[in-house]
């Protein structure tokens, strides 16, 4: 049985594609970027407007995609150094490079079965059926194209996967001893992640998800379970059983009439001073890079919030191109492969919710405004 708990066999894919979000990459890029973002979508024109001024504070550029880079950089090394020859592309929803021109490139290449790491970790229409709408619709261009026909097969989502979960658990523990030594046995957790409607929280996740249809659906559900590992461990580190930690949002986006996921992290710090907390860690498990929502929300926003109370905070690091995030992203590729050829694996994930579905039912994390077609789903 060695073989089925350390499966070293690619196949039957040929192909790993990195698929992110994209971001801009200079002034002249954040307009365009913006609208690539928010078509169709119903932002309001002053959110539009505030955001960009986010970017341009930034000289125009995202800090995404030198994160990607460097993940796609750790991926390669991870392959190599573990004897997988497997190339790896990368592809993103709303900037260069582009998802199409990634799969194109792969199918002429020669490859015709892709593994695909969505840099997203939990369910929900944003970060999971979004992209494989996105993959529907670069693979209808380049059948259009009349290139061959390329399968897509998504990697489940890794929200437990120690590989997520340890390097969060030590960046945690990191900020915490940033703040001065008196503070740190009081301070509490505030675990963030990208406020979404509440309707598309409710419908998140797959229909037999027990989570699902309740409010906050899988994707809060999944969240708290990730906030609870990363709270349980630090608790044992630290030996602060009873340490204050609660899961709250950012980036709030779409019209006020409409009900988002709250509170948002500054309302939140803004109550904890009135209740008397002494500091706040704020611990963004909702991100796998310190992107703009973190540089911008988090470091400069929350941050200037914390300053106006008097509330000492720090900010926990994301996961990056941590080798172990790396190592998590092969592991998955070569359960999946196993799985795909009809061999039993071991299905890696801490906690209670368990590994997550390989194959997304027809009807998960459902688009909000109308049905499109999806790629990789049952
Ligand atoms: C769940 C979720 C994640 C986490 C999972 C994942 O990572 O996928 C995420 C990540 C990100 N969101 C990002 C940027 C933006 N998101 C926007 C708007 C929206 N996000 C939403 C959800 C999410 N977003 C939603 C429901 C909207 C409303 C419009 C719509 O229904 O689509 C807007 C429009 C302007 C505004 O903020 O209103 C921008 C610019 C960046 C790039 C940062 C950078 O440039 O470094 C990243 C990684
Ligand atoms: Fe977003």
């Amino acid at each position: 049985m060695a073989d089925a708990q350390t499966p070293t066999d690619p196949a039957p894919y040929d192909a790993l594609l990195l698929l992110s979000f994209g971001g801009p990459e200079g002034p002249e890029d954040v307009v365009p970027f913006l609208e690539n973002v928010t078509r169709g979508r119903g932002i309001p024109k002053e959110r539009l407007a505030e955001v960009g001024q986010h970017y341009f504070r930034f000289g125009g550029v995202s800090p995404i995609n030198e994160q990607n880079r460097a993940l796609l950089s750790a991926l390669r090394k991870d392959f190599a150094d573990h004897g997988l020859g497997l190339p790896v592309y990368w592809g993103n929803r709303n900037w260069a490079p582009y998802l199409v021109d990634a799969l194109r490139e792969i199918a002429d290449d020669g490859h015709r079965r892709v593994a695909v790491l969505a840099t997203s970790a939990y369910a929900g229409y944003s970060g999971c059926r979004q992209y494989r709408e996105n993959l529907a619709d670069a693979l209808a261009v380049l059948a259009e194209e009349g290139r061959p026909v390329l399968t897509v097969d998504k990697l489940r989502h890794f929200y437990n996967h120690p590989g997520f979960v340890q390097p969060m658990i030590e960046t945690t523990l990191a900020a915490l001893a940033e703040l001065p030594a008196g503070l740190r046995d009081r301070a509490e957790l505030a675990f963030t992640t990208h406020s979404i409607p509440t309707a598309m929280a409710e419908s998140s996740g797959s229909p037999d998800d027990p989570a699902r249809g309740t409010p906050g659906g899988a994707y809060v559900a999944q969240h708290l379970e990730m906030a609870h590992l990363v709270a349980e461990a630090v608790a044992g580190a630290t030996g602060v059983a009873d340490r204050p930690w609660q899961l709250v949002y950012q980036s709030r986006s779409g019209a006020p009439h409409i009900p988002w996921l709250d509170p948002d992290i500054c309302d939140h710090l803004t109550e904890r001073q009135e209740a008397g907390a002494a500091a706040v860690v704020m611990v963004p498990i909702g991100f796998v890079s310190d992107h703009m929502e973190v540089k911008y929300d988090l470091d400069t926003e929350a941050v200037a919030r914390a300053a106006e109370l008097g509330l000492p905070v720090a900010r926990a690091a994301t996961v990056g191109a941590d080798p172990r995030f790396a190592a998590a992203v092969r592991e998955l590729l070569l359960e999946r492969a196993a799985t795909e050829r009809g061999v039993p694996v071991a299905r890696c994930a801490l906690g209670r919710l368990g590994a997550g579905h390989d194959v997304c039912p027809a009807a998960c994390c459902p688009n909000p405004r109308a049905p499109r077609p999806a790629a990789a789903q049952a």
